[in-house]
């Protein structure tokens, strides 16, 4: 089955951000992951509305919106006003995940929420029903160009259980060193949606790597 695709805007070249966003558009990626930053939730500060507006008035691709902030229900209204296909919470900066939820539902948003490499899935059993998409992080949010999490692998196969006995439809995304080597063992564990930045924006071409994550595994592969 195909992947979806939803290359991190964080490893752009802001210098030539339109070049970036034509390459987006032109190639096989569903969606454009964009990583929000404060530098208090996470060490890192990336960019903010004014540079999301900008991407939103060039990028042809649904937008998947990851807020690494604290009290990201504070943004909620705004990205939906942006016109973001989702907005994705961290499960560790929501005090009243519930209601964020359903606010993100109320505002026309799809709901995803992110859990940090050392955050259990357990922790998502009471919402897990309302949630469109879980985010698994398989660095420690912050930068790009991190090393990949081995766990995550086995993370995956937890959460397909708790989806498939809540009844939930959500899909299970990944995030962080997503790469040649890591792409085929996370379809393998049963990812829905990778998340992939240096590993996109730095190739030679960009959208042949694109295209190829989005592939399905070869059958004597997928065993
Ligand atoms: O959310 C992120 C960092 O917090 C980035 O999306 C993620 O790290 C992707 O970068 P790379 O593919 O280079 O690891």
């Amino acid at each position: 089955m195909k992947t979806i695709v939803s290359p991190s805007l964080l490893a752009a070249d802001f210098t030539n951000l339109q070049a970036d966003i034509d390459m987006i558009n032109r190639s096989e990626a569903d969606w454009l992951h964009c990583d929000v930053m404060d530098g208090v939730f996470v060490p890192n500060i990336s960019f903010g509305f004014p540079v999301l507006e900008a991407v939103k008035r060039i990028c042809t691709k649904p937008l998947d919106v990851h807020f690494m902030i604290v009290k990201p229900e504070r943004y909620i209204t705004r990205t939906a006003k942006l016109g973001a296909m989702m907005m994705n919470v961290h499960y560790e900066a929501c005090t009243h995940l519930n209601r964020t939820i359903h606010e993100i539902h109320e505002e026309g948003m799809k709901a995803g929420v992110t859990l940090n490499p050392s955050t259990p899935v357990c922790m998502l059993e009471d919402c897990i029903q309302d949630v469109d998409i879980v985010l698994l992080m398989s660095v420690n949010p912050g930068f790009g160009g991190q090393k990949f999490i081995e766990n995550t692998y086995a993370k995956i196969g937890r959460l397909r259980k708790l989806i498939k006995d809540s009844g939930s439809q959500a899909l299970i995304e990944v995030d962080g060193g997503v790469n040649a080597e890591t792409a085929p063992k996370l379809k393998r564990a049963g990812v829905d949606v990778l998340v992939s930045g240096s590993y996109v924006f730095k190739a030679e071409e960009p959208e042949q790597v694109i295209k190829t994550l989005s592939s399905p595994l070869p059958p004597f592969l997928s065993l």
